[in-house]
């Protein structure tokens, strides 16, 4: 990402802090369809529209903070994975990244499957009417009640993880008189580039089966052995917000060498491989995601061509998009509260959420793009930070970016892509009431979680 400096305007302190910033973009009214989704806009008064409903109105009627997810935009990116994978292929959206029953249905009707991590995520998946054959279940740390209830339901495949839970699920498989479709997942020792903390693939953490030291082979040799197991592939996840697929075709080089070996050892060709998720999308206008097709072809290709020269059978591929399918389609409206301009750094504006609804920026140094909705303006860029209202001084949601210095409390700013991992990793920080999602589509918003109220919290609260 750019880190460089910019022509001084009459805002701008004479010498730049460092930070992540580019220069000031040329027109700080343009929403950029790179980082906003599909159907957002400015109607004739300058306001910022979503589907239709310009976000005045929007916040008048619910409120800020709120994430507004673009209905529309969200089932033509489920479609456009689909397409790209095609029949052959299975497109799992990952669950984690935002998961809510409305979300749910619309997977189920552009024919998406779904990966869970948690036997609520399971429960949330069912009580909107996922078919159970069409979720694959993961973590790795999956409690008995968890695993009992996967396998009661019918999972399409539970994801094992190690080699206490290949044993766990075999036991509980047996017990309830089944025999449970599973994936090993491997780690294939590659330093994906992305921030250490969503980075999976290397070995010193707590994801997955070493392939290194054989490892992954023993873990094979032992599920292929229990009558409860049905061994139905391998599974590889190296990360997430990657944009480089050289990460991606060392994993399916050395999943399908894996195939081979099985093959070679126990004369089984294991049907599947799951190359799971992590495709990086657009958090700012210098970020250059890879489009569906892009990847699937991609991926395809290395697949086909490995195992040609292995003389092995072209597995079925799926994977595990999540950020790529919701993080564009939803953007995070706040209300300006305080503006603070520190003479010779930078100018803090203040809203009404923060770390607690977007914990990204604190975590891993994320970064994102803000711009000013409510109107546009003529006035000169200044360099702000966008800071909640916790009791925190990382309490950051962008930390460097311009806005119009004209700026003023009340004013309506939206931080779009922000539908991953936002509402999900969202927490109740100094007891915040944690926002709604707002879907909005063709002219109709309508809430599909509400806001937290001050009763739920209490309710809670129980001394
Ligand atoms: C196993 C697995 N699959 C899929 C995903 C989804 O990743 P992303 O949202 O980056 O596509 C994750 C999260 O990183 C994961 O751990
Ligand atoms: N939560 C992370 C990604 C990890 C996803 C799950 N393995 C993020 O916001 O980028």
């Amino acid at each position: 990402m750019s880190r460089s400096a910019h022509p001084a305007g009459p805002r701008h302190a004479d010498v730049l802090p460092e930070g992540h910033y580019s220069a000031p973009p040329a027109d700080l009214n343009f929403l950029d369809p790179k980082v906003w989704s599909q159907t957002v806009g400015r109607n004739t008064d300058g306001i910022a529209t979503v589907a239709g409903r310009d976000v005045a109105s929007l916040a008048e009627e619910f409120g800020t903070p709120a994430y507004f997810l673009d209905e529309t935009d969200f089932r033509a990116r489920c479609r456009a994975w689909a397409d790209a994978f095609g029949k052959d292929a299975d497109v799992f959206y990952a669950g984690k990244a935002f998961l809510s029953r409305a979300v749910v249905r619309w997977l189920h009707e552009e024919g998406l499957n779904l990966d869970v991590c948690s036997g609520t995520e399971l429960a949330t998946a069912l009580s909107a009417g996922m078919p159970a054959e069409r979720i694959a279940f993961h973590g790795n740390n999956k409690s008995e009640d968890e695993i009992r209830r996967a396998v009661e339901v019918g999972v399409g495949r539970i994801v094992l993880d190690s080699f206490q839970e290949i044993v766990r699920v075999a036991h509980i498989a047996q017990s309830l008189g089944k025999r449970q479709r599973v994936q090993i997942r491997v780690t294939v020792g590659v330093e994906a580039h992305t921030h250490e903390f969503i980075a999976t693939a290397h070995e010193d953490q707590k994801f997955g089966i070493a392939l290194a030291g054989g490892q992954a082979a023993e873990a094979v040799r032992r599920a292929l052995k229990l009558d409860g197991l049905e061994l139905i592939g391998i599974h590889s996840h190296i990360g997430s917000q990657i944009f480089d697929m050289a990460g991606f075709e060392v994993s399916a080089r050395r999943v399908v060498q894996l195939l081979a070996d099985v093959r070679d050892e126990h004369g089984v060709e294991l049907p599947e491989i799951d190359l799971g998720g992590g495709l990086g999308i657009a958090y700012t206008s210098d970020d250059d995601p890879r489009e569906p097709h892009e990847i699937a072809k991609a991926l395809n290709e290395i697949v086909t061509r490995e195992c040609e020269a292995a003389g092995l059978r072209t597995p079925r591929i799926s994977v595990e998009p999540g950020r790529a399918i919701v993080g564009p389609s939803a953007f995070t409206l706040y209300e300006v509260g305080t503006i603070k301009p520190l003479e010779g750094l930078r100018t803090y504006v203040s809203v009404d959420g923060g770390m607690s609804d977007n914990i990204r920026t604190a975590l891993y140094d994320a970064e994102y793009s803000v711009a000013l909705v409510s109107r546009t303006s003529d006035a000169e860029p200044m360099l702000v930070r966008v800071v909640g209202k916790h009791c925190e001084s990382g309490d950051i949601v962008v930390r460097d970016a311009f806005l119009p210095a004209d700026l003023a409390p009340g004013d309506l700013i939206a931080v779009p892509a922000t539908g991953a991992y936002c509402r999900s990793m969202a927490s109740n920080y100094n007891h915040a009431l944690r926002p709604p999602v707002v879907a909005v589509r063709d002219g109709e918003a309508r809430v599909v979680v509400r806001r937290e109220t001050e009763e739920d919290l209490l309710r809670l609260d129980v001394g």
